[in-house]
């Protein structure tokens, strides 16, 4: 074990996530490279380290620390140097000077006792003397609270957040219920909690616990698409994470119901547990939605004259579905129009757009993602939001929060009318925003094909609206896009009637190619997404999109993006790079966003480079191809849809990730010109008929299937969908 103390002279490298820092020191014999896991530390500090010298393979010999304290600075010279390192803003070397010059070893006591003085120094004002004061002092606590941070393992990312949040206040809650920290910190979950209250020597079956416990239990529901959990379900879920009884994390529950932090309601006599967020939400849903069921009487002969106005116009006539889904929308105050690809949705959304139109009517359209709403566009000619945008995203509130809208109750959607489409992939948070910026009186038109997946988020939205027989539902059912003309189309309709689809290929959109094992079946979907299919419909290989039913696994998202990456983008001296979580981000790669940010910049720039247009928020689910990797300002940009430039920080990468693979779950509501699937095993719960239809349906031009043939078949005989616990139906259906 060696002595090593002396300045920092330049940090080369620190990593965020455990603290591995690389720095230069200056001793008195010279100066040495120092590595080791630092979890606070500023150029110009002394440091006072034990550890050993090692001869590093690649940058040579340096000295690895095991343990350190930072020194405070006690003579002159000290004190210049900590001032004069940049550690505080707004003081360079000859600030330093002047001040040290003026109250020599004195300094940081004046700094911490009698700040207003450093104004007597020349370019200091009074404002700026507080403003060094202020930021002097944090950097003590910070350091002070980082190394005690760190003693619970926590690293300096995280330390930086807790500290953020609960200032000195963190003392005690480490101490006493660490569990706070999963409640309040984003990224740290129960487990992180949980490792750090058995640090802090919290017993195991203390209330913080078990109350942790459960809450964690029905938060991670919730990542699963549950509103709610039933009782039982939730005792043993929770049970498994502390390993007690499901008895004895039951008679926690009270607890949290008399905290507000729980609530149940009972529905047949089963006793179902809410977060209370996702209990006022559902219940408010349901009551908005009722309310603004109204009538709006019409006669007969009205509407009847309108139908047939539209239909001498059309060079088709309306069957009686869409004749009956234009008289509700006209009369009633919420309709429900479902039905599969080609049944007429859109056609039927048109037609009601165009009765609006003749009653002079404001209309608003909408869709929950981008690419749909575009469509949505192009289909009627009437520009379609997302909705997102139709509720005006203000920056600034995290997610998961419903007021971070500007369309409210206080400040609603002025429109007669509102049309939803894919409706399928709305969540009870969405839908419960959406429905507070609509006031009674506008009507609400619900459009979407209840048997896609159901939403990525929590809630069973558009399946329990129907389900719940509360409201008009017009259910399209004949095929009018032709069949012959379509296998995708043809396809999709047989496997969601359960009946197996022929894979002769002897048709002009729907490919299969039998493969038996993960190589050839990797074989063959580079072949088609880089060369086959880009020729076949005349398109780059980017718009062939390969949606797979995993994440892990040799042909899971994770892994085929990897090998993706290597065909269409591999690296060059020319390209840029960046390492990411799952991978690295290399410039001209196809990327995907995976969360909502509302607080993201995009702009859209003209020839010139001059900004033209200029928003905030960047969507779950938008793609894009990054532009640039700014190594020095430490920036990726990256370009959406419509020309959209947006700049991600370093520090904002896991919000990307490689998209030439994604999950069939984040195809949702988006359309891609040609889809590919490698299909040769995965578990029954998630390779079920739902998501070969989701799948399919994205395929716009051409559908190909590479894998085995008793892998669809299997998937198409799998009905088990996922069970959503999600409560709206049976409010719905109470009245509630
Ligand atoms: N009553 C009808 N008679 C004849 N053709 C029709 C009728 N209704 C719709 N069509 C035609 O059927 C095709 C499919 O209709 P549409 O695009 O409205 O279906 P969709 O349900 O919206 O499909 P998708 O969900 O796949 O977008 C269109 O070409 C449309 O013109």
């Amino acid at each position: 074990m060696a002595h090593l103390e002396g300045y920092v002279s330049h940090i080369r490298f620190h990593n965020e996530e455990n603290g591995y820092t690389v720095m230069d020191i200056e001793t008195t014999h010279g100066d040495e490279v120092l590595v080791g896991n630092f979890h606070y530390i500023n150029e110009g500090e002394y440091i006072c380290a034990e550890g050993e010298y090692v001869d590093h393979p690649a940058h040579g010999p340096q000295y690895r620390m095991t343990s350190y304290t930072v020194k405070e600075p006690e003579d002159k010279a000290a004190m210049e140097r900590y001032l004069a390192s940049g550690a505080i803003k707004g003081m360079g070397a000859a600030l330093a000077a002047r001040v040290i010059k003026k109250f020599k070893g004195n300094t940081f006591d004046i700094i911490e006792s009698e700040p207003e003085r450093l104004a007597e120094v020349k370019g200091i004002s009074l404002k700026k003397a507080m403003d060094i004061a202020v930021q002097f002092q944090e950097k003590q606590e910070m350091r002070h609270a980082m190394m005690f941070l760190s003693e619970y393992g926590i690293t300096s990312r995280f330390a930086v957040r807790i500290f953020e949040e609960y200032g000195s206040k963190m003392y005690d809650i480490l101490k006493t219920n660490p569990y706070k920290l999963a409640e309040d910190i984003t990224g740290i979950g129960f487990r992180a909690a949980d490792a750090i209250a058995a640090k802090a020597g919290i017993a195991p079956d203390s209330d913080f616990r078990v109350c942790a416990a459960i809450l964690y239990a029905l938060q991670q529901a919730s990542l699963s698409g549950h509103v709610y959990l039933p009782k039982d379900v939730l005792c043993r879920s929770a049970g498994q994470l502390l390993s007690m009884s499901p008895e004895f994390i039951e008679d926690h529950l009270m607890e949290l119901v008399l905290d507000k932090k729980l609530m149940i309601r009972t529905v047949n006599e089963e006793e179902h547990v809410y977060l209370s967020s996702y209990y006022f939400m559902e219940l408010n849903t349901s009551r908005m939605l009722l309310n603004l069921d109204l009538e709006f009487p019409m006669e007969k002969g009205a509407y009847g004259k309108r139908i047939s106005e539209l239909e001498e116009s059309m060079d088709f006539q309306l069957d009686l579905l869409q004749k009956q889904a234009v008289e509700e929308a006209l009369t009633k105050g919420v309709v429900v129009v479902t039905g599969g690809p080609g049944t007429g949705k859109t056609t039927t959304i048109n037609l009601m757009i165009r009765c609006f139109e003749m009653e002079h009517m404001d209309i608003v359209l909408a869709a929950p993602t981008g690419r749909a709403a575009k469509r949505m566009t192009e289909a009627t000619g009437y520009e379609a939001k997302t909705i997102h945008r139709l509720l005006e995203v203000s920056g600034g509130i995290e997610e998961g929060s419903s007021s971070h809208f500007e369309k409210n109750e206080e400040n609603p959607i002025e429109a007669d009318v509102v049309i939803l489409d894919e409706m399928s992939m709305v969540d009870i948070h969405l839908m419960y925003s959406l429905l507070k910026a609509i006031v009674p009186g506008t009507r609400l038109i619900l459009v979407g094909d209840s048997n896609q997946l159901p939403s990525v988020g929590p809630g069973n939205v558009l399946k329990d609206i129907i389900d719940s027989e509360a409201f008009s539902v017009v259910r399209l059912s004949k095929i009018y896009r032709q069949a012959e003309s379509s296998h995708i189309v043809l396809n999709a309709h047989k496997i969601n009637a359960g009946e197996l689809i022929t894979l002769n290929n002897k048709n002009k959109d729907f490919f299969f190619f039998e493969k038996q094992d993960v190589r050839s079946v990797m074989g063959a979907l580079i072949y088609l997404v880089k060369t086959k299919l880009p020729e076949y419909i005349g398109t780059s290989p980017f718009e062939i999109q390969v949606l797979t039913p995993m994440r892990k696994g040799e042909l899971g998202v994770e892994h085929l993006n990897e090998v993706l990456q290597y065909y269409l983008n591999p690296a060059s001296e020319s390209k840029k790079e960046k390492e990411g979580r799952t991978g690295v981000f290399r410039e001209g790669d196809k990327v995907m966003q995976v969360k909502n940010n509302y607080k993201l910049e995009w702009k859209i720039t003209n020839a010139k480079g001059f900004s033209v247009e200029e928003g905030l928020g960047v969507f779950n689910g938008d793609m894009g191809v990054i532009k640039q990797i700014n190594t020095y300002s430490e920036r990726i940009t990256v370009v959406f849809d419509e020309n959209r430039e947006v700049e991600y920080p370093y520090s904002n990468l896991d919000e990307l990730e490689l998209a030439y693979a994604i999950t069939i779950h984040k195809s949702q509501g988006s359309e891609y010109p040609a889809v590919v699937l490698p299909l040769l095993s995965g578990p029954p719960i998630l390779c079920n008929r739902n998501l070969l239809y989701t799948a399919i349906t994205r395929a716009q031009k051409c559908a190909a299937i590479v894998g085995k043939q008793s892998m669809v078949e299997q998937m198409i005989h799998n009905e088990t969908e996922q069970k959503r616990y999600s409560g709206l139906n049976e409010c719905l259906k109470d009245g509630i």
